[in-house]
């Protein structure tokens, strides 16, 4: 079995079928942006950063075979295929924020007299091909950050973690966000037990985070999301900390639905509550969670379990994929390859970095 969501080797793309996990380890060959489009939309491939890398790569695979007559028709090209998808998934923001930063960068590079269709293909491809390292790079410095506070709050002892949806290996190009802070509390010998959230109606707690966690015997325990309240009554539950499908300029976060309610459940038992946000998940353009497009999924997603009916026939389903913490609930912060920042200093502060390194 393996935790590889991504498998990317010169222009040929795998990805792992989530659906499958943790049952069945198979493997889904991508090989140009409609297949991109599908296995990130049928969530075979999950996880915001996970969309991003699969959705970029898919274009490379894809460019590797177009042939383009001249450098503005090589950047039309590009910049109508990651418009194409970002209509996959609306409500992470990664995807959004690759194809702004490569189609600004195509187009840009394609006004250039001197270039060359060959070398403007090669640097687009190559930025592309990067963002595994630079994901993975990212996600350990976000796990350093957040073991780094928890553990000063826990004045070094080994803690508890609650946890929600799936932000490891499977969501990202490997290492994780929110379960990447867990490694590094791992790493530390500082883990003391980490709690999960079954996570209804996909189950990426009961299905992909456990199946992470038992894969890398960690001392670890599944709970059901009706759970999580008397969890934090009856278990000494040092933090929760939960990924970020989009973090916009005050502070509020997107995430997988059910967050938002165990910020509130956190909040009354006064246990610290972090975000784990690579800035590829942040989104300066929207001021608030108010904004925030939130995608509803098939209902049989929910009434039905690997096709097994778990509902009344008939009865209506709602089934928002996402909610929205607003940020005075995100106590312990937000988490970023930075830095941990107070959700009122985020924009501030990240504005500061980004100016720094322009300058
Ligand atoms: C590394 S953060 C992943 C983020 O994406 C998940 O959503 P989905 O499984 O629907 O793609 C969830 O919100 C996680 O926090």
């Amino acid at each position: 079995m393996t935790l590889e969501a991504i498998k990317y080797d010169e222009g040929s793309l795998q990805i792992l079928d989530q659906l499958l996990l943790p049952f069945k380890s198979e493997y889904i060959d991508v090989k140009d942006t409609e297949g991109g489009w599908n296995v990130i939309k049928k969530m075979q491939v999950r996880g915001a950063p996970a969309i991003a890398i699969v959705g970029c790569l898919s274009l490379v695979v894809e460019l590797r075979a177009t042939h383009c007559n001249s450098t503005k028709e090589l950047a039309d090209f590009i910049q109508s295929k990651l418009e194409y998808l970002v209509t996959a998934r609306p409500t992470a923001v990664n995807m959004g924020n690759a194809a702004k930063y490569f189609t600004e960068k195509v187009q840009r590079l394609a006004s250039d007299d001197g270039m060359s269709v060959k070398n403007l293909k090669k640097i687009i491809m190559t930025d592309m091909e990067e963002m595994l390292a630079k994901d993975i790079a990212g996600n350990k410095a976000v796990g350093d950050f957040g073991a780094d506070d928890i553990l000063t709050r826990s004045n070094k002892q080994p803690v508890c973690i609650l946890t929600h949806c799936n932000t490891g290996s499977l969501a990202t190009a490997g290492y994780g966000t929110a379960l990447g802070v867990i490694r590094s509390l791992k790493n530390r010998d500082a883990l003391k037990h980490v709690y999960c959230t079954e996570t209804r109606p996909y189950n990426q707690g009961a299905r992909l985070t456990a199946y992470e966690l038992v894969y890398e015997k960690m001392p670890a325990t599944l709970v059901c999301d009706s759970m999580a309240a008397m969890l934090m009554q009856r278990k000494n539950i040092s933090a929760v900390v939960v990924g970020a499908d989009r973090v916009v300029a005050n502070g509020d976060t997107a995430n997988k639905i059910g967050t938002y309610q165990l910020a509130i459940v956190a909040k009354h038992h006064d246990v610290p509550f972090y975000v784990a946000c690579p800035t590829t998940a942040y989104d300066s353009t929207i001021a608030n969670g108010d904004s925030i497009k939130i995608e509803e999924r098939p209902s049989q997603e929910m009434s039905s379990i690997n096709g097994v009916p778990v509902a009344a026939p008939g009865i209506q389903c709602w089934n928002p994929g996402f909610d929205v913490t607003p940020a005075e609930l995100i106590t312990g912060g937000i988490i970023t390859e930075h830095g941990l920042f107070k959700p009122h200093e985020l924009k501030d502060k990240l504005g500061l970095i980004n100016g720094s390194k322009k300058a």
